[in-house]
């Protein structure tokens, strides 16, 4: 793979209804006076070449943060993978990030790793590993996965689980535990943000 051919489009996912955290705006819910989606925005935007905000409420605070800002195709919240898929039709680059809001502390070294763990092992999609779980919620993807993640959603399939299943994967190890620690709740957001 060239370095050109290895260009990465990021998505941080933030779409979602947050019901766990009272139905809030998770992505503008502020840890420590800052929204969370900056947070994850300041590690992963110089990781990767082309950045965009999947979003489907306030979008223009979200555009504020200078990146474009993309709506779910559907206006059912049908999870996050029908974010990845519009960032996928809009991306620019062939490799896909996909990260959730609500993961603040991200690895300086996540997306250089994933990268070379993806290109080694010419596997469809890399994911992290940390302390025996497997993150599914981030993971590096090609871009020409699109028509078969389109085909998943309009089957009706959600889980994110179930379509990474279905392809090339490669598990990717990382030991700061900590990197990967996501928010849910309120008490959660307010315990995290002192750390
Ligand atoms: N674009 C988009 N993102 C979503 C959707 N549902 C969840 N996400 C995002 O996917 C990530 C993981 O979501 P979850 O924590 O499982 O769901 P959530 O809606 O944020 O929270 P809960 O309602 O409490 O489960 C978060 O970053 C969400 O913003 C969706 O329908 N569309």
């Amino acid at each position: 793979m060239t370095k050109e051919q290895s260009k990465i489009t990021a998505v941080i996912l933030a779409g979602g209804q947050a019901k766990r955290m009272g139905g809030v705006d998770k992505g503008l819910a502020l840890m420590n006076g800052r929204p969370l989606a900056t947070w994850v925005l300041e590690r992963i935007a110089p990781q990767v070449d082309e950045l965009l905000i999947s979003a489907n409420r306030n979008l223009d605070q979200y555009r504020l943060f200078g990146h474009p800002v993309l709506p779910d195709p559907s206006p059912d919240f049908q999870g996050p993978l029908a974010g990845l898929l519009r960032a996928m039709t809009e991306a620019a680059h062939p490799l896909i990030l996909s990260v959730p809001c609500d993961t603040p502390f991200l690895p300086d070294d996540l997306v250089g790793r994933l990268t070379v763990a993806l290109e080694e092992s010419g596997a469809d999609i890399a994911i992290p590993v940390c302390g025996g779980q497997v993150h599914r919620a981030v993971c590096l993807c090609r871009h020409n996965l699109l028509p078969g993640l389109e085909n998943f959603l309009a089957r009706g399939g959600r889980r994110v689980g179930e379509w990474q299943s279905m392809l090339r994967r490669v598990e990717v190890p990382f030991d700061d535990e900590q990197a990967f620690l996501n928010l849910n709740t309120a008490d959660e957001l307010t315990r995290l943000g002192t750390r």
